[in-house]
């Protein structure tokens, strides 16, 4: 499955013809048209070209070789935690982030006809996000790369015992009728996209909007090496937003650590902390200092 279903390969070819014509105001994002992230690439970046890109690291080529300016990738969900991948795809991409943005997420559960059916697909945070709602009417997830794929691959399929869980608007687009609106279990389901690009931004301090930088640092292995690596933003009053611990590799010893803060290198107390933390650390990289979309706290 490494390409788009059929009756999304025409909006996809369209959509492709008008970001190869403007790659430097091209946005590439993950998924069929209709699929969350083309909602976010359109309304983070009303006047860019949304660019659909099979997987992930199609999408982060696409910026590497200059066919698009920029990349919206979903990277946490409020309901159902982080989006996987990106965690190990961004550090390896070399790609900055330089903006993020938040998304309201409604799931429509839609298929050829009305149901009953006996399963769904769609992407598996979306599954994750509607797991209470499936559980109850007994219908099966399956999982699909994305969203509105899933309901293009339902149409195609034209089975109505499958549905397919996507945003409203990929019924539409693939001819499919909605079964139940809000499907997600939650009703302030948020998912956070960040904005990558080739280059980072230079953010001017002092402007009224507060600013985020995320880095990952992979602290040294004794004893209370977080602690020591963490002493840095108590002492400076530096406020952390995330922190989130992966595995790199398979020997389960080497903890890397995501990190948000809010703060800009330039300001000396993030400076100080950024230092103090890189000293206790192996590595640390900063992966992008942008203006934050919404108030943390
Ligand atoms: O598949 C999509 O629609 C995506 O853009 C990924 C996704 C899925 C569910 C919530 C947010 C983003």
């Amino acid at each position: 499955m490494r390409s788009f279903p059929g009756p999304a390969i025409a909006i996809v070819d369209q959509l492709r013809s008008a970001a190869e014509a403007n790659p430097a105001q091209a946005i590439a994002f993950q998924g069929s048209p209709g699929a969350n992230s083309h909602r976010a690439a359109s309304e983070a970046r009303p006047d860019a070209f949304p660019l659909p890109c099979f997987s992930f690291e199609d999408a982060l080529e696409a910026v590497k070789d200059g066919r698009a300016g920029q990349a919206i990738i979903p990277i946490e969900n409020s309901q159902h935690g982080r989006v996987a991948d990106i965690h190990f795809l961004l550090p390896e991409s070399g790609l900055s982030i330089v903006g993020e943005y938040f998304l309201p997420i409604h799931h429509a559960l839609m298929g050829v006809g009305p149901g009953p059916y006996e399963a769904a697909y769609s992407h598996p945070q979306a599954l994750g996000q509607s797991r209470l709602f499936l559980r109850q009417r007994g219908i099966v997830p399956l999982s699909y790369a994305d969203t509105a794929g899933a309901a293009a691959f339902v149409s195609e399929k034209g089975d109505p015992k499958f549905a397919a869980i996507a945003p409203a608007i990929a019924a539409e687009l693939y001819g499919l009728e909605i079964a139940e609106e809000h499907v997600e279990d939650s009703s302030d389901n948020m998912t956070r996209f960040v904005i990558l690009a080739n280059q980072p931004t230079f953010l001017k301090l002092g402007s009224d909007k507060q600013a985020i930088t995320t880095f990952i640092f992979e602290v040294k292995n004794i004893p209370a090496a977080l602690y020591k690596a963490m002493g840095g933003f108590a002492t400076n009053g530096v406020n952390m937003t995330k922190l989130e611990s992966y595995q790199k590799g398979a020997s389960f010893s080497a903890t890397t650590f995501y990190a948000d803060i809010i703060g800009a290198p330039g300001d000396p107390a993030v400076d100080r902390a950024l230092e103090e933390c890189a000293f206790h650390s192996k590595v640390l990289r900063i992966l992008g200092t942008y203006e934050q979309a919404r108030p943390r706290g």
